[in-house]
Order: C-alpha cells, then structure tokens, then sequence
C-alpha cells in the first residue's frame, strides 16, 4: 500500500487532509479495548484535531494542513473483509457533519485507497482549504472493476450491482471504505467494457483490467502501431496528433515492463524509466496519466517520483530513493541527479528513456539542460574510466529511447513576422529522423519511425478561422468572442507574461470566470490555476505558451490565439488542446490587418506541410475570416474600455507598490530616507524607448481609490443593461440583447452577427 503512494500524488485531486496519526491496532502488546461503551464510527464523524504547523510554508509543497486523532480501533472482520473504526470518543459537532454531506445528504466516502490518496496529495499538490470547495465537485471515482482473465489474456468486467440496493439494508461503513473489500468487488456497479481489442498486443491481465476501467476499448492508431515495437525492445519516435493518445503509448510498455521486473528478486533497484517533459504541468500530467493506468486495484503499480522545479529539492531527491519511474522537467531532473554519484550510477541503468514532445525539449534554445541529462546518462565516471583504461570505449547502450511528438519542427527560434515568414516550418519524415539521430543516442541504428498520420497535422474534430480588427481593439473583440462562446471552456495564447497579467483582471472585471498561467507565478499557483479551469465548465485560462503542449484538459472546446503564435509547431500545439480525443473544438486567431497574411501562410504551411510528405497534390489551405457584426461588438466597447482602465489601475499600483518596497529596502540598507514622491521629483525625466509606456502606467497608477470606486459602480452599472444593438441592417434584433443572460448560458449570441458561417455554433 505505501508504495503506492507516490501514483497518488497524481491525481491533483486532493480532498481533505487527514491523517489517522495514532490509529490503535489490536495487538498483542497494545490490545484494542472493546468495551461496550464502545461505537462504530465513521471517520468523518469524529472530532480530529488540527496539528499546528509552521507558518513558512515553502518546504511543505502544498501540505497545508494535518489533522490527528486517538483512540480509534481499526478492525477487519475477517469473513467479509469490511473495515469499520470504533471509539469511545463523543461524535463531532453537527455542523461539521453537515460539511461531509453532500446535496441529498449522503455522506462523502473514500476508499481506503483514497484514504493513501489524501497523504500523497499532501506530499506535493499545494491546494489550500479554500479550494475543498472545487474538489468536492469532483466526480466519484467509478468503482472498482473486477476483471475476469479468459485463457487469451482478453479481459471483461462483470456488471456490477450496488450492495446497498441489492440487500435493501444500510451497510455498516457504507461508502467509507467499500471498495476494499472483497464483497465490494463482486457487487459494485459499472459498466461493461470489453478490452478484446487490445488482444493483439499481448498485454497483461493486469493491464488489460486498467484499460478497461479506464473504459478505453481500443487502442488508438499511435498506442498499436508503438505498442508492439516498444515491446519487442525497439527505439521508437512517435509522431501522431495533438490528443491521440501518445502518453500511453510509451506507459503501456513501461507498465508491462515493470510487471515483468517484478518476477526478479527484489532490492534496491534502479528506476525503470526516466520520462522527460518540457513543462512541470505536463509532468504532473504524465504522473496522472500514468497513475490512472495503474488503478484497477489489481496489482501494485510502479512508484513514480515527479521531479519539477517549484517543489523542494531535497525531499524529490528522497523520492528518488525507491521511484520506479521518474517523470520531470530537465532542469529541475538535472539538479535532482547531479547532486550525488550514487543517483547518477542508478540512472545510467535505467531501461527506458523517454523524451515527450522531443522537438521541444531537442531543439535550439531548450537542449542546454536536456543535453545535461543525455550527457549523465552517457558519461562515464572516473572509476568507470580507470577500469577500462587510459582510452574508456563508449558503453552499449542498454536502455531504449523513445521519443514522441506531434510535431517535427526547424527553426523554432525564427519569428514569424518580418523574416520572410521562414520561421517555424516542420520537418518532413527524413529530417526529422535525421536531427533526432544527431541529438539522441539511440540503441539501434535505426530507430522505429512511427507517423500514424502523415496527412494531417491537425486534429480531425478541429475548425479553424480567424478574426480581423485594429491591433488596439484586440482586447474588445476578444470580449467579444468569449461572451459569443459564453459557458464554454476557453484557453487564450498570448506571447507575453505581461498580457496574461493584464488580460486576467481585465475579463474578471467583466464577469468572466478567467484564470492567469504564466511560469512566473508561483507553482502552488500555477496548478491551483490548472486545477480550477478542469473542475469548473465555462472557465478561462489565460495563458502564455506554457500551457501550449501537451496538457490535457478535458472538455476545452475554444483556443484563442490573442497573439499570434510565432512558429507553425506553435500554432499546432496550441490548438491541439481542444478537439482532443476524437472530440471536436474550435482554434480563433485575433488579427490585426498586417498580421493576416502572415498568419494565413503560417496556417497554410501547417495544412501543406502533411500534404507534401505524402505527395499529395497540393492545395493551399485558405484559413476563414470569422464574420462578425462589427457595430454590435463596438456597442461592447464602453464596458472594454472601464475595465481596461480598471485592470490597468490595479496593475499600474501593484508595480509602484513593489518598486516602492525595493527602493525602500535599498535605502534602509544604504542608510538613508526614502520618500517616493521625493525621489520621483527629483529623478530625471526619462524620454526615448518606453517612455511612454511608463508616462500610461504612472497615469494609471495615480487614479485614486474614489475613482476607482467609481469606475467599478459605472462598470457594474454598464454590466447589468442590456446592450442596445439598435436595428442592424443584417441581423435584425428585438430590444437588445442581455448580455448577463448570455453569461448564464440562456441568451442568443446572433447579436454578434453571422458566426456559423464557419459552422462555429455547433462548438
Ligand atoms: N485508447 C484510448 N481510448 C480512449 N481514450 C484514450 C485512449 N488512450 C488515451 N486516451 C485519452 O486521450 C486523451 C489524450 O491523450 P494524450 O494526452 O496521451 O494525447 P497526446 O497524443 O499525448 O496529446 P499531445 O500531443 O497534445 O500531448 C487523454 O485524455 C487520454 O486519457
């Protein structure tokens, strides 16, 4: 059970933390008493007690809270395997039971599987009380499937009935912990999900039973092309599109592969598989991935050790010690292995290496720290040298190499605009393998190249288009957009920290539920962020390109590109997360005039790119211009303008403020007074480049608070009418339109013209 622990921390579902500190197990020295005053309890129901922590709390990495309790007995009873607790100790306060009960006053049960899950989210996860609220929402884990193995391997689940419903009698612990027992497993409800499809890989029971709790009833294209030749101890690259499922892919394998290790004699063994990714969101998504295929209860799976930065070093160096496989950003895994010759020998033993969204974390700009990674597991250490002499030959190497994408990509550094739009092409087959073979060392010659879809770059549930206007009004339309797609999970791009900063507060002070992701915030901040825009539908993300790869999130339906993506990779990944899965989803650039043609060639190279591997004749792809009213949107405008002012305040005196505290520090620290209003008068007047940006921002920061109040009731008071859309020529209107009923998901978005001309209302 423990060592299952670390698969847990994946889940970024934490629930309440709680620990049984002193859980009193009836045993010889320490015997349980079983006084009659004596009740059996839920643990919900007890009166836990809140441990005092430290109030710095950098090196708990998201353990926000302990809870103990005494004097609880544990007990199993032995012919059906139910667990209950029992204590003398008085119930909790009603109000606190009332917290547990969800809205048809059922009690909230955990498993005791999910019991392990609450500490191991505590080891990383970083989400505060506040959030317990979101976490509530979340669906109940399904119920534990039972495979049954036929002599082919293939697995089938038993349809499953409730125990409660089928006996009609309230069950001791009823939901508690259930899924532990024996009883639980034969009676519990779930679909049937026949895995037969997977039969010719040659998988395991128990990884056949994962897949079919996962309810996933066939591999996709990439999973059983990749599959077999990773089996059979090929290196492999891996090309399919955004949301094809590559993750399981190279975790299949990796699974089977610790399944069989575990025939071996166990010790102290080396990981198994070192995954390397290129944001700490993908990483902890790759454990989550790979958590969810080891969770159908029937085995143990591996231990995995995310290693990302923003967490505390020493304790991912502890979880080093018995992971089996490793999933991490290449800076933070370099920082992590280096620091001892021991981690470094066990690396080197590692079976499998895998380098997920390759073209990213190998090309120019990225290589530097995943070249140190490549360079520990190659390098020999002097002791190593001494033994083979004064000329050490390069030792075979024993680990495959795997390596996937959805794109191949040159010239990732080349911006798009002004440079004679050379920027961002993607590789063709032979120049993709050809620059892999320089930067990795692969086992064989010729690794396995997997393309399972060299026609086409994008996503098949993918519409396009794009929306022209002033570079000033981007903000405008972009309002715009999202109330048209008003309710619909939505992740805006944009090339700066900075936007992301500014156009965050700007749509939350139009009522729109958006969250900020830069990799400037802090990590406990950025998956709170992450966490938030999974568990509530209709949310933004505003987002630089951090969350560009690899993040899947499911149910995202809008991509907004508010900046132009720099390079066609860019632009593919991007879109790639909506339409994920066989799903369908909308990508929307926002233009200004000179950007059109730019960004058309950009799209079309993508669209040609595929076209030309497969020599099929070529036709230039022609992205659509989005038709939208454009005097109805500027009806918009008024709201636009206040809450850009507002957002621009905010931001403006955030920025004194933390410039205001630095120079206040320099000058404790030179022992001299400092006095901004002062030290403004006195300092020079700049003039020359960003002058003006600076000469917006001090106006914006100089708005006092009773002009702020003001802005924000005018806001409020634009945000409750009705936009007036007067009669359009085109789109005849009645009255107006209510723009808070839009928000609510009951209004009619024709207001903002002809939109389905791209077949965008069906999104
Ligand atoms: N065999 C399958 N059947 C159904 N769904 C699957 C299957 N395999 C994976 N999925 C689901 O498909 C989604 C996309 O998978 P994944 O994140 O691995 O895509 P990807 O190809 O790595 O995408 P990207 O290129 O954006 O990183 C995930 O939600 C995953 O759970």
């Amino acid at each position: 059970m423990k060592r299952n622990l670390p698969l847990k921390v994946a889940a970024i579902k934490t629930r309440k933390r709680r620990k049984i500190e002193q859980a009193v197990r009836p045993t010889p020295s320490n015997p349980a008493k079983r006084s009659s005053e004596r009740r059996t309890v839920r643990l919900d129901d007890l009166q836990w007690k809140e441990v005092s922590m430290p109030d710095r709390l950098d090196d708990f990495e998201g353990f926000f809270g302990l809870e103990e309790i005494e004097e609880v007995d544990v007990f199993r009873d032995g012919a059906t395997g139910k667990i209950s607790f029992q204590t003398s100790k008085p119930a909790k306060d009603t109000q606190r039971q009332v917290d547990v009960e969800d809205a048809n006053g059922t009690q909230h049960g955990g498993s005791q599987e999910n019991a392990g899950e609450k500490f191991d989210d505590d080891e990383w996860s970083g989400f505060s009380e506040e959030e317990e609220e979101v976490k509530e929402e979340r669906p109940q884990e399904p119920e534990l499937p039972r495979p049954s193995t036929s002599p082919s391997g293939q697995v089938k689940l038993k349809a499953k009935q409730k125990r409660g419903k089928k006996s009609g009698e309230p069950l001791p612990m009823e939901g508690a912990f259930d899924i532990l027992t024996d009883e639980a497993l034969d009676v519990s409800e779930t679909d049937e999900v026949d895995v037969s499809a997977w039969g010719d890989l040659g998988l395991s029971g128990e990884t056949l039973s994962s897949l079919s709790k996962l309810k996933f009833s066939q591999p996709t294209p990439i999973q059983a092309s990749a599959i077999p030749e990773i089996l059979a101890g090929h290196d492999v690259i891996g090309k399919a599109s955004t949301g094809s499922g590559k993750t399981l892919a190279f975790g299949i394998p990796i699974l089977e592969s610790f399944l069989a290790s575990r025939l071996k004699p166990s010790g102290q063994r080396p990981p198994l598989a070192l995954i390397v990714s290129p944001t700490r969101e993908l990483a902890h998504q790759l454990t989550a991935h790979l958590t969810a295929l080891c969770s159908s209860n029937t085995f143990d799976g591996p231990s995995i050790a995310t290693i990302t930065g923003g967490l505390s070093v020493q304790k991912q160096r502890r979880l080093l010690t018995n992971a089996d496989v490793v999933i991490g950003t290449p800076g933070r895994l370099w920082e992590v292995i280096s620091m001892g010759q021991g981690l470094i020998k066990s690396f080197r033993q590692i079976r499998f290496l895998v380098v997920d969204e390759a073209d990213r974390l190998l090309s120019e700009g990225h290589y530097k720290e995943m070249e140190e990674i490549l360079n520990i597991l190659e390098r020999f250490d002097e002791e190593d040298e001494e033994d083979e002499g004064p000329e050490p030959t390069i030792p075979e190497v024993q680990r495959q190499t795997l390596v996937f994408s959805a794109t191949f990509h040159k010239g990732l550094q080349q911006k798009l605009a002004g440079k004679g739009n050379k920027g961002g092409d993607l590789m063709n087959k032979q120049e993709s393998m050809e620059y892999l073979l320089k930067k990795l060392r692969f086992r064989e010659e010729k690794p396995k190249l997997i393309d399972v879809n060299p026609t086409h770059q994008m996503a098949s549930g993918l519409k396009e288009g794009l929306i022209e206007c002033a570079g000033t009004e981007k903000d405008l339309y972009l309002y715009a957009l999202l109330l048209f797609h008003s309710k619909k999970r939505s992740l805006i791009f944009t090339n700066s920290i900075s936007a992301v900063r500014r156009l965050s507060p700007f749509l939350q002070n139009l009522n729109l539920p958006a969250l900020p992701l830069h990799s400037q915030m802090p990590q406990k901040a950025r998956l709170r962020s992450v966490e938030r825009f999974t568990a509530q539908p209709g949310s933004i993300l505003v987002a630089t390109d951090v969350a560009a790869r690899g993040l899947d999130i499911p149910g995202v339906q809008l991509i907004v590109h508010y900046h132009l993506p720099r390079a066609a990779d860019t632009y593919v990944h991007r879109s790639g997360r909506t339409a994920r899965a066989e799903a369908s989803g909308t990508s929307i650039l926002i233009c200004a005039p000179e950007e059109v043609a730019g960004v058309r060639r950009l799209v079309a190279k993508v669209h040609a790119q595929s076209k030309s591997d497969t020599k099929l004749k070529k036709t230039a792809y022609f992205i659509r211009s989005l038709d939208i009213d454009r005097r109805i949107v500027s009806r918009l405008k008024p709201r636009a303008i206040l809450s850009k002012r507002l957002a621009d305040a905010v931001i403006a005196k955030e920025k004194k403020h933390k410039e205001d505290e630095w120079l206040r520090e320099a000058a404790e620290d030179l022992g001299v007074n400092y006095d901004s209003e002062t030290f403004e008068a006195e300092a020079p007047g700049r003039r020359g480049r960003g002058s003006g940006r600076k000469k917006k921002e001090k106006e914006a920061g100089a708005i006092t608070k009773s002009e702020m109040q003001a802005l924000r009731a005018e806001l409020k008071g634009l945000l409750s009418q009705r936009v007036n859309v007067g009669v359009s020529e085109r789109y005849l209107t009645r009255g107006g339109v209510d723009v808070d009923a839009l928000l609510n998901g009951t209004g009619n978005g024709e207001f903002l013209g002809i939109v389905d001309s791209l077949g965008f209302d069906e999104v």
